[in-house]
């Protein structure tokens, strides 16, 4: 392993953006499945050889990726992604303990479009292990733009980042069916209290959903058409096919799966979540204004 050397991993969106910016302070080689004129660009081996590791794939692809092509040195992993599996349920930090001790491992959260931190814009990331250590190793590779934080609580984070890809969708649908500000205003406030609630039943941390990780990513993704995951909401407002909206984004949008996957949660533990299933069922065909009417039912 090449002590001190840090690589990520996946060059979409989120990946060429963190590739920018810890290529401020050090060389910082990015390695994807298809060669990219990107500067340090390696191939997976020479990458896998980093002490550093990032990791911006999909987080439905991440099972797969790690059981083709990962083989545990003691590198320091961070994920980049956000999501929640959807064929299984199971979250980021289960599948990834799976190959890597927790003590290895954190997950960035917190409100950071790839578009701006790419301009090198400031933002501020939460760090989150069960290993503070972790994050202080982690810490120097960032730039001055970038404000990290250190949280304990993976399992907030990871909810917090994905459950607000769910409910920028429904936010979307909001816009596009120009609901007005007052209905878009209480949805996302209640999908706030929606997503603390099915965080609370596996154990997050009430603090982890007021903070960067969950208010500061939910108010910034339900509220731009930066957001891929606002935009298929847009999309789907217009009775668009989900296909053709996926198709026209070229790009991933977590909400859509993780969206199964909390369904299935939520059904399984009994957890009240009315937002998620409602998008979930939109995005099955139901019509958004059928919902709307759904959620308006006391
Ligand atoms: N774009 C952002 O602003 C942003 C910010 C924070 C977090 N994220 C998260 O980062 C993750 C990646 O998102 P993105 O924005 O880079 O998406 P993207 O669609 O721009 O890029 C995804 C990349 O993953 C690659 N990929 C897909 N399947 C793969 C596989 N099986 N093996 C290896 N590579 C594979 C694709 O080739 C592509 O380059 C997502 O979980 C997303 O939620 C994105
Ligand atoms: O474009 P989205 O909806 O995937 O959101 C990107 C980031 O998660 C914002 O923090």
């Amino acid at each position: 392993m090449q002590k001190g050397s840090i690589a990520v991993i996946g060059a979409g969106k989120w990946g060429q953006a963190l590739h920018f910016a810890l290529s401020q302070k050090q060389k910082c080689y990015i390695t994807s499945r298809t060669k990219k004129d990107i500067e340090n660009f390696v191939d997976l081996k020479t990458a896998m050889d980093c002490e550093y590791l990032i990791i911006a794939i999909p987080a439905q692809e991440i099972r797969s990726w790690l059981k083709e092509n990962f083989i545990f040195k003691g590198q320091k992993i961070l994920v980049a992604s956000k999501g929640i599996e959807a064929t299984t349920g199971e979250f980021l930090n289960e599948i990834y303990a799976n190959f890597i001790p927790s003590e290895n491992v954190g997950f960035i959260s917190g409100p950071s479009f790839a578009a701006e931190v790419i301009k090198g814009l400031p933002c501020a990331l939460v760090i989150n292990s069960t290993s503070k250590k972790l994050y202080e190793s982690f810490q120097p590779f960032f730039p001055n733009f970038i404000k990290t934080y250190y949280s304990v609580d993976v399992i907030g984070a990871e909810i917090a980042g994905a459950y607000k890809n769910v409910l920028a969708i429904a936010s979307g649908i909001c816009e596009g069916l120009q609901l007005g500000k007052n209905a878009q205003a209480s949805l996302i406030a209640r999908g706030l209290v929606e997503m603390q609630r099915f965080g609370k039943y596996f154990g997050a941390k009430k603090s982890s959903f007021l903070g960067l990780s969950g208010a500061g990513d939910l108010f910034l993704t339900a509220n731009s058409t930066m957001s891929r995951n606002f935009r298929v909401g847009l999309g789907l407002s217009q009775s668009k096919k989900l296909c053709v909206i996926l198709e026209e984004l070229g790009e991933v949008a977590e909400g859509v799966k993780t969206a199964d996957a909390i369904d299935k949660l939520s059904k399984k533990y009994k957890i009240y979540t009315p937002i998620a299933n409602e998008v979930k069922l939109i995005l099955d065909g139901k019509n958004p204004k059928d919902s709307l009417k759904d959620l308006l039912k006391n």
